[in-house]
Order: structure tokens, then sequence, then C-alpha cells
């Protein structure tokens, strides 16, 4: 069985269908993203995963316990760690009290592998810590009771890049000892450095599920192209281009082609400067997706 397996999740809050018929299985032993833009319906899933809200219609079993049955959710919670969006601090307690507290409800065998990682100032008053240092706080309360599905809303927002691999490296350790962990995010680049494989969310219904990979070469390239002379969109007559923008010498594209049909291309212009970035999140969903998906 695998460790999440979502049949039919539906959720209204009134007029809103936040999740609509959602199916989608989670493997043991994989980092799977969630991904989908604000208000997606990231949340609105894991909320129902960790039986804080009833689904309206449909259910899920996270380590074989059904989402619906509370005595048996409970049965499987010290198996599960929880890193929210928004943690709701007690800003007047100590990190190292913060954990305290967590560690007597579930145990803390892995604390001090974790704050070798991470480094929150654990003496210091929560109300004190920046963004990344109450991340890092989460992140360690979420894993320290050696959990096998971490569940985690959003998790390197506030992290700085240096961290950001730190998380990832260590996320890829976890998924090798055949931990399961579930992310939501709203930012592809993101997704893309440490997932095996991405659930899409919009509006509330799932779009796709696709390895990673295969939706980098679907989502292609960004690409900012500077020249001494104006470009044109007759000037680069390629497959794959979509969303020319120009502004004087400077041109900006997204590209899902052949990269050296494009570079060849270039070597005809005098390029002065390129910069190839990840496209946004909104691109990938409306250009690779398309409206039937519902815009
Ligand atoms: N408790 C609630 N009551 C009413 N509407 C809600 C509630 N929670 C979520 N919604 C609505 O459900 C939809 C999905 O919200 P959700 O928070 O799940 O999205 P999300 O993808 O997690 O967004 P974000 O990336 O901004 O956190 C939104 O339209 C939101 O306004």
């Amino acid at each position: 069985m695998a460790t999440v397996e979502v049949q039919g999740l539906t959720k209204r809050y009134g007029e809103t269908l936040a999740n609509d018929h959602l199916e989608f299985a989670v493997e043991r032993g994989e980092i799977f993203g969630y991904l989908g833009p604000n208000g997606s319906g990231k949340s609105t899933t894991i909320r129902q995963l960790l039986g804080f809200h009833a689904p309206t219609e449909g259910t899920a079993t996270v380590l074989g316990a059904d989402v619906r049955d509370e005595a048996a959710l409970q049965s499987v919670k010290d198996r599960i760690g929880f890193l929210p969006g928004e943690p709701a601090f007690d800003g007047s307690v100590t990190g190292a009290e913060f954990l305290d507290y967590h560690a007597r409800l579930k145990g803390d065998p892995r604390r001090e592998e974790l704050l070798g990682l991470f480094t929150p100032p654990l003496d210091r008053k929560i109300r004190e810590y920046s963004t990344g240092n109450k991340q890092m706080l989460g992140i360690v309360q979420a894993f320290m009771h050696d959990p096998d599905l971490v569940v985690m809303d959003e998790p390197t927002s506030g992290l700085d890049p240096l961290k950001q691999e730190a998380f990832n490296r260590f996320l890829r350790g976890e998924r090798d000892d055949g931990k399961t962990v579930f992310f939501s995010s709203h930012v592809l680049g993101e997704v893309r450095r440490v997932c095996d494989r991405v659930g899409i969310i919009r509006q509330g219904r799932l779009i796709t599920v696709e390895n990673v990979e295969e939706l980098l070469q679907r989502g292609g390239k960004r690409i900012r192209i500077h020249t001494d002379t104006p470009l044109r969109a007759a000037d680069l007559d390629l497959d794959g281009i979509v969303e020319f923008e120009t502004e004087g010498r400077e041109v900006q594209f997204t590209f899902t082609g052949d990269y050296d049909v494009l570079f060849d291309e270039l070597t005809t212009h005098h390029v002065i400067d390129v910069e190839i970035e990840e496209p946004p999140i909104e691109e990938v969903f409306l250009h690779f997706y398309g409206d039937e998906h519902g815009t």
C-alpha cells in the first residue's frame, strides 16, 4: 500500500470547491512535490491528510489509516512529522522549550543530529527569531522523532540558499533511507531540485502527476537576450518559442525547443548578454497544461 493514497478527495468551503475529487498516491521512499499557485488548494489537502479538516467527499489513507477515522489516524500520528506553512509558535518560549514540549509528545531521538544541520538559536525566545530561524526550528521539530512520513507546507520559504541546499541534501538522505516526504510549494525551482515526482494542482483540481524531469522538459526556460541591434520575433523563427516580448535591444521568451538550434541561431546575431531562468510557474500552467484545465 502506498504511504499516502488520495481517493476522490473533495473539500468544499461554502461555495468554494477547494479540492475537487483528487486522486493520487505517494509511494514509500519518494519525495513528492505538491505544486500550485496561491489559493489552489494545497493546504486544504494537507489539512485533510492530517485530520484537521474532514473531507466533504472521498477520502485518503495515510500510513494505512483512513483520515476520516480519528482513532486510526491517531494511532499513526507518531510516525508522521508535520511542518505547517505558518507555524503558530508561542513567542514567549525559547526554541529549546518548544522542542522539549514536542519531545514529550512524540520523542526526539534525532534532535541532536538535526541541530548539527539546522541551527536555530535555542536559548533565545522564539519572538526574537528571524523567519529562517523559525523555519529551522520547525524542521527540527518535524523530523526529530524520526517519522516515516513528513508533510510540509512550503518548507523552504525563509531559508538562505546554503541552508536550503543543506535541507535538500538532508531530504534526499531521508528518501534513500525509505522515508516519505510530501511537500507543497508554489515555487517550481524549489520542487525541481529535490522532488522525484510532482502533482500539480490548480483551482482545486489535480492537473497532472509527473516525474520532475518530464515537467521541466515541458516547462522550458525563460530566456532573455540582449543584442547590439534590436531582434524581432521573425529573426528567431524557431519551434518552441512562446511569450515573445521585446523591449529595446532586449528580448525575452519562453523556450521549449532544441537548445542546439537556438544557440546556432544566436551565432548569427551579436549577443551582448544572455540569461536563462526557470519560467514563472503560472506560465508553465498556462502554456503547457492549457486552458482546458480552467484559468
Ligand atoms: N477555512 C476556510 N474557509 C473558507 N475557505 C477556505 C478555507 N481554507 C481555504 N479556503 C479557500 O479554499 C481555496 C484553497 O485554499 P488553500 O489554502 O488550500 O490554497 P493553497 O494552495 O494552500 O494556497 P497558498 O499557496 O496561498 O497557501 C481558496 O479559495 C481559499 O480561499
